[in-house]
């Protein structure tokens, strides 16, 4: 099996190919891409860490043989925020990015399940899909949006909340990757009950979890590490289902489009990437509300990004 990630020096990158290093299974070759001239010694570093992963980098002029066969490819390449910056403000930088990768992907390995972790997200899968479908490539069971990092913040704020292990919440988040698009489902966690003031305000910090590591890091970029863990967690969940297995999944597809031609919901993962997609289930009027509400932007910024590979 063979892994690359695009964006292997960055904040995300290098968490998640430790992670991979760590965690991948025995045999496979992972492989690091980067613009930065620093991504080899990346590689030479990790390749010190005693696991049977061998781990090759690859600098600016060396895409394609980073890409060459690849199985999964992991996509965080491209600029995060600063302060006062919202998602949609990388757009005019990271559309690029990952257009000119996905470009790349179609002629090394389009058969490979992508999962872009590249701001906006709601956009830049748009553009992916719109890249492979242009080169006659798109199966939309193979890409993906990446949004683990709200479902984990999502059990971490509910068990500080409720006093439990956050191993042991499970909650459906829903919709997409950027402010009122995020909508977890509280209405759905088994074993806890919330008053309406929790349901506002966990709802909203879950909404907002990525402007506080924003802020927090006062111009340092954003979220890396707990992206990086999440990464992680959804790569080798897709590892998991090209060995055979089915696992259960939360991610941003091109679904059956009752909500939008891209939704993050529930989906059992397999050899083909989206084996089966799952039902929302039954929604609580705040949640039927924020929905509707919330679907216009999301509507928008899958447009933004049709538009962009109509254009370019
Ligand atoms: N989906 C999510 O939940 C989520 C969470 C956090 C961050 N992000 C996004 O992930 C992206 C990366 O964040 P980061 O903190 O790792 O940023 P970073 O600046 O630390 O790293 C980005 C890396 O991408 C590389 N890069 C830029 N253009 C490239 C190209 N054309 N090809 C290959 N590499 C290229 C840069 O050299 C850099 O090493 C941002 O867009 C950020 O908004 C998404
Ligand atoms: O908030 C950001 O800009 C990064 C990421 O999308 C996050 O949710 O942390």
């Amino acid at each position: 099996m063979k892994v690359a990630v695009l964006g292997a020096a960055g904040g995300i990158g290098q968490a998640l190919s430790l992670l991979l290093k760590l965690d991948l299974p025995a045999g496979t070759d992972l492989a690091l891409y980067d613009l930065a001239p620093v991504t080899p010694g990346v590689a030479v570093d990790l390749s010190h860490i005693p696991t049977a992963v061998t781990v090759t980098g690859y600098g600016k002029e060396d895409l394609n043989t980073a890409l060459k066969d690849a199985d999964i490819v992991m996509i965080p390449a491209g600029m995060p925020r600063k302060p006062g910056m919202d998602r949609s403000d990388l757009f005019n930088i990271n559309a690029g990015v990952v257009k000119t990768l996905a470009e790349a992907i179609v002629q090394q390995c389009p058969k490979a399940l992508v999962g872009i972790i590249t701001n906006p997200v709601n956009t830049t899968v748009a553009i992916a899909a719109d890249v492979f479908k242009k080169a006659g490539t798109y199966d939309a069971r193979r890409l993906f949006g990446v949004t683990t990092l709200d479902v984990i913040r999502a059990e971490t704020f509910i068990g500080q909340l409720k006093g439990k292990n956050p191993t042991d919440v499970h909650v459906p988040v829903i919709g997409g990757h950027s402010g009122t698009t995020i909508l977890p489902l509280l209405s759905q966690v088994a074993g806890v009950s919330f008053t309406d003031d929790e349901v506002a305000s966990l709802t909203t910090r879950i909404q907002n979890a990525g402007t506080e590591v924003v802020e927090a890091k006062a111009g340092g970029g954003s979220a890396t590490l707990s992206m990086g863990q999440a990464a992680a967690r959804f790569c080798l969940s897709l590892v998991k289902g090209l060995q055979g297995e089915a696992v259960n999944e939360y991610a941003y597809v091109e679904g059956d489009g009752e909500h939008a031609r891209f939704f993050a919901q529930p989906l059992v993962l397999g050899k083909n990437g989206v084996e089966k997609l799952l039902p929302i289930g039954e929604l609580s009027a705040f949640e039927q509300k924020a929905m509707n509400d919330m679907l216009p932007t999301l509507q928008g910024d899958i447009t933004l990004g049709e538009d962009f590979v109509k254009n370019n």
